[in-house]
């Protein structure tokens, strides 16, 4: 069963309860200290998208840091305060390019700059006066040679993600999230709307390498942590719909993840939350 992060706790009864009182067993784990004498509130699961095991290269929990249930227990947690103005914000875009028919993602391995070394989806940082749209499809073309219309983009808009780091507390990074779903020109059977492409129009550039995986065998262990946690549940949530043949609403989620010192070398979360 997939949970949501807000359905990701329960509330046991409990008679007595001292400030060491812990409860851990092989599916729960305290996260919270008791402050009701009447509850103690225990998680199920480290993360949700952890928990879907259809993903065979998923990141260990202990990369993942802790999962809160709102939006203010994060920022309290990590100390970061939306409203800090003294924050340098780098905005980027992201593309999670699919074919959903076939249960295919397009990842990129990175040559080159932040990541050097990992998958990701295509994007980069906006350049001046670009909106994120404009940069994405911009982005796309540069880093995969594929054409897509404006518009698919400004329908694909589905999220963001935060990110912020304790070794680098000025810096805010915003990422724009793009949902683009293709079809394989001669494919004979599509069940879902997408834009028809040349699979063999895709190309490499000095910065990326394109490579279509199969979504349960994207290489998690080597991408970022925080994939393991929203790209997951972007995932889940699209297959979901595709058996349900549901898809004209896109899954939309804004992510946050506070990581911990070292950077992309490191890739290690400490706080997460993911709004879904
Ligand atoms: N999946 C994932 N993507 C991330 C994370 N952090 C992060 O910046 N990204 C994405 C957003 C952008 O697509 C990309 C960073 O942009 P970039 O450094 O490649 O920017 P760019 O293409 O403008 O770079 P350059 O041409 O100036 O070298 O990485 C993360 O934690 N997870």
């Amino acid at each position: 069963m997939m949970l949501r992060p807000s359905e990701m706790f329960i509330k046991l009864p409990c008679r007595r309860i001292s400030q060491t009182y812990a409860v851990k067993t092989s599916r729960t784990k305290l996260v919270a200290a008791p402050t009701s004498r009447q509850y103690i509130i225990c998680r199920l699961f480290s993360n949700t998208s952890a928990s879907d095991d259809r993903f065979m290269y998923k990141q260990p929990p202990s990369r993942l840091g802790i999962c809160h249930p709102s939006l203010t227990s994060y920022l309290s947690a990590t100390g970061n305060n939306i409203t800090n103005d003294a924050k340098e914000v780098e905005s980027s875009t992201l593309i999670i390019l699919t074919n959903i028919n076939e249960r295919k993602l397009l990842l990129g391995k990175k040559l080159r700059g932040f990541g050097t070394g990992k998958y990701n989806g295509f994007g980069g940082r906006l350049e001046r006066e670009e909106t994120p749209a404009h940069c994405a499809k911009r982005e796309l073309m540069e880093e995969a040679n594929l054409s897509i219309d404006l518009d698919e983009f400004v329908i694909g808009s589905v999220g963001t993600l935060n990110f912020t780091f304790q070794d680098r507390e000025h810096i805010e990074m915003l990422v724009h999230l793009f949902h683009i779903n293709v079809h394989f020109r001669n494919a004979t059977h599509n069940t879902c709307k997408g834009t028809i492409i040349d699979p063999d129009a895709i190309r490499a550039c000095d910065e990326m390498i394109p490579e279509w995986f199969d979504w349960w065998e994207i290489p998690l262990h080597q991408m970022f942590a925080d994939d393991s946690i929203w790209l997951t549940y972007y995932l889940s949530s699209l297959d979901a719909r595709r058996d349900k043949r549901s898809h004209a609403s896109l899954p939309k989620m804004n992510g946050w993840f506070h990581f911990a010192p070292g950077g992309d070398g490191n890739n290690q979360i400490l706080h997460y939350f993911l709004d879904t």
